[in-house]
């Protein structure tokens, strides 16, 4: 099964306030684009990954995410991240009606391609199935199958709900990787350790030269 990938981004100047205290925000936005573009390039280079579709306003990641070949799909709700993966998938689907879809978050810059492999793999023999972040609070990955509606509910708490919502929670060991996002500087270090992609290394190496 080769699934399509639904990853949302909100405008770099907005994303990732929580990062605020290991990033000011004149370079903030530079780190969130490198944690989208390993998160990107990473799933792009899954084999079970047929194609990535971005959800996103934010012209400059979209013009870099679409060079390493995702799909842009403009956030054309503006309702926040639920309406806007719902929109996505809608999109999708609009394109390819069989297509099994997952929504993956945009801050994974750790992520593997053969870990997310594994993590689909599991997935494909649910309905609708979810991977618990590192935190185990909230979601970094949500899959419906062909047939079912993605129906989102990420935010606070986000494991719950979508447990609530039916979903399948997918109990799989080593796969660090996909649940590894990164909101806070611990979670930065976190990803740090596990290995992250070379857009986030290099982003990360230039912070580190700005605070010598
Ligand atoms: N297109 C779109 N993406 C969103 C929106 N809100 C959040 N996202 C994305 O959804 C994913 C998970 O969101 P969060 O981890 O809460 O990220 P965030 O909102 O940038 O982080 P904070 O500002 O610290 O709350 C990230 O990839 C975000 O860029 C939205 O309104 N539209
Ligand atoms: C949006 C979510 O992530 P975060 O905790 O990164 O805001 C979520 O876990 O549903």
């Amino acid at each position: 099964m080769q699934w399509t990938l639904v990853i949302p981004l909100k405008p770099l100047a907005l994303a990732k306030s929580r990062l605020s205290e290991a990033a000011a925000d004149t370079v903030r936005p530079a780190l969130v684009l490198a944690f989208a573009q390993d998160t990107v390039a990473a799933a792009l280079a899954c084999p079970a990954v047929a194609d990535v579709a971005v959800v996103t306003d934010d012209a400059e990641a979209g013009r870099e995410l679409r060079a390493l070949g995702a799909r842009i799909v403009p956030d054309a709700p503006g309702a926040g991240l639920n309406a806007a993966l719902a929109h996505g998938a809608q999109a999708v689907r609009a394109l390819r009606p069989e297509s099994p879809v997952a929504a993956l978050n945009a801050d994974l810059p750790a992520l593997r391609p053969t870990e997310l492999g594994r993590v689909l793999t599991a997935a494909a023999e649910f309905p609708r199935a979810f991977l618990a972040d590192a935190a185990a609070v909230g979601t970094t990955l949500l899959t419906a199958a062909p047939g079912h509606a993605l129906r989102p509910a990420f935010g606070p708490d986000s494991r719950a709900r979508h447990r609530a919502s039916g979903a399948v929670e997918l109990g799989l060991d080593a796969v660090d990787s996909v649940r590894q996002d990164v909101d806070t500087g611990d979670d930065l270090r976190a990803a740090l350790a596990l290995g992250v992609g070379p857009r986030t290394a290099t982003a990360v190496a230039r912070l580190l030269i700005r605070e010598e």
